[in-house]
């Protein structure tokens, strides 16, 4: 039995254009994001994938980076759930603030601190370990039932969501996954086992 799980960060939005912390705000994407997404739905249309099941967050950053993808592959209206939990981390008070004038108030170091470190939360939002208290119970609740159960399933969502989402399936430490930076638009293919383990992970920016 195949059990895929397609991971994809949505493309290039507004706000990482504008290098602003973004968080829970719904910009759009840029031509750049668009462009993206239609590249991943073609990488995985190169390589055959179709899907029988689409999760997304609320964003449409995350949503329209679906609809990309899936129109590459001939699969627009794909059966879709749409969920709060794939939400990218919330940024609290720094959400809309620029990354380098934020390093210019607060210093280099601390701002490294909320934006990679694993259990400090930025003041007012979420820390990468409480992205994970709601990815992770969703993922086993949701997603990885119908994983196992043969559905071949992509989830298309947020930097830091999809973060705590791969630090569980790799068995990554906090150390490791802050070090993993994930590419706009670019999809990571795995494939479990009958108990959720990852036999092959393929990243097309590799
Ligand atoms: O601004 C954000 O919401 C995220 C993702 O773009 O940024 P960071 O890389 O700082 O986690």
């Amino acid at each position: 039995m195949d059990r895929l799980l397609v991971l994809v960060r949505h493309g290039q939005s507004e706000w990482n254009l504008k290098n602003l912390f973004t968080g829970w705000k719904d910009p759009g994407l840029t031509e750049q994001g668009i462009a993206e997404a239609h590249k991943a739905g073609e990488q995985l249309k190169d390589l055959k994938l179709t899907f029988d099941l689409a999760f997304t967050s609320v964003l449409s950053r995350a949503q329209k980076t679906l609809d990309i993808i899936l129109g590459e592959l001939g699969q627009t209206g794909l059966e879709t759930f749409k969920d709060q939990a794939l939400n990218e981390r919330d940024y609290g008070d720094l959400t809309g603030m620029n990354k380098d004038e934020a390093r210019e108030q607060f210093g280099e170091e601390q701002v490294h601190i909320w934006r990679r470190s694993f259990d400090v939360p930025p003041p007012g939002g979420e820390s990468l370990k409480m992205t994970a208290e709601r990815v992770l119970p969703y993922y086993k609740a949701e997603i990885l039932p119908k994983v196992l159960a043969g559905k071949r399933t992509i989830v298309a969502a947020h930097g830091n969501s999809l973060r705590s989402l791969i630090m569980e399936l790799e068995g990554l430490s906090p150390e490791e996954i802050l070090k993993r930076e994930l590419g706009t638009g670019t999809p990571i293919i795995y494939r479990l086992d009958e108990n959720g383990g990852v036999i092959s992970v393929q990243d097309l920016a590799d």
